[in-house]
């Protein structure tokens, strides 16, 4: 039996005044599945996922997740749901522990406090009270306290910002972990990367508007990732499209300094479809 999708988002719509933020914006997430909302600043992801959560209200458009209308969900629902948000910028006077054991009690089905802090990196952490760690740290705790009651569906909202590198793929390791145990995940990033890493599917928005919706690696189109040569010989620097580099590459005569070639990746066609937006609007 096919199962009805975990998070739906058909037509969904905001206005603040006369300002359009997020433009009939519909796209589904299946059960189990890691899907990637990606865009620049102001885009409409946070206020997209935030009326997937409940906590903002569509100006018209529905959001069912778990087969509820968030705006009416009950604590039930609440309970099987896992929110990190952008981080606020409020340091908490109570340690690590004690927060992600204030925050288990409300879940049926908690982790296990320790486990989860470990989990996160946070073990050096856990007795030290949260204010007093740095942004990274902070941001490690916001993560736990997403994934400490074992939601079906994760919503994670640019959850890696202020990481180093070395805490975004201890990170990116949790959350396969927790994706594997069959949580649906919904995630906005700036890091192409991440979402290369770490989602099936994604949504390129711009503008409030759903620009491209596609598997990871073939969003944009198969034309968008044709693979490019680029060679530099006495005549200048060349670059050509095309399905079948090698034989390109071995007709090139002699051998061509800076000869390299690309399958454009996700971030190329995230900048060429952003770009692509931005010159439209220039020019209207
Ligand atoms: N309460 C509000 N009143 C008016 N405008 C708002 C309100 N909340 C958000 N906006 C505007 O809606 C637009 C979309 O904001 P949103 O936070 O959804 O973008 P985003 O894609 O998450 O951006 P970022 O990557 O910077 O977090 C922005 O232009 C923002 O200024």
């Amino acid at each position: 039996m096919q199962h009805a999708p975990a998070v739906v988002a058909d037509g969904l719509t905001k206005r603040y005044g006369a300002r359009t933020v997020v433009d009939d914006v519909s796209f589904e997430i299946a059960e189990g599945e890691a899907f990637a909302l990606l865009g620049p600043n102001g885009a409409g992801k946070s206020t997209t996922v935030e009326m997937l959560e409940g906590f903002r209200v569509p100006t018209s458009g529905t959001a069912r997740v778990l087969g509820a209308d968030p705006q009416r969900a009950d604590r039930d629902w609440r309970s099987r749901i896992g929110v990190v948000l952008q981080p606020t910028g409020q340091a908490g006077a109570l340690t690590v522990r004690e927060m992600l054991t204030h925050l288990a009690r409300v879940f049926p089905n908690a982790r296990d406090v320790d486990e989860t802090i470990e989990a996160v990196g946070l073990a050096e952490h856990a007795s030290r009270r949260i204010g007093s760690r740095s942004g990274g740290q902070q941001r490690r705790v916001d993560v736990a306290l997403g994934i400490i009651g074992r939601p079906e569906v994760l919503f994670l909202d640019e959850p890696t910002t202020g990481f180093d590198p070395q805490a975004r793929r201890a990170f990116w390791q949790l959350i396969r972990d927790v994706a594997a145990d069959g949580t649906t995940i919904l995630l906005t990033t700036h890091y192409l990367e991440e979402a290369e890493q770490l989602a099936h599917r994604a949504g390129i928005i711009a503008d409030g508007r759903l620009l491209a919706l596609d598997e990871v690696d073939r969003i944009g189109g198969a034309e968008s990732r044709t693979p490019v040569v680029r060679w530099t010989d006495a005549s200048g620097r060349h670059e050509v499209r095309t399905r079948e580099p090698a034989s390109v590459v071995r007709s090139l005569p002699g051998e061509p300094t800076d000869l390299e070639v690309i399958r454009p990746s996700l971030e190329d066609v995230y900048l060429s479809l952003i770009g692509a937006v931005e010159a439209e609007e220039a020019a209207a």
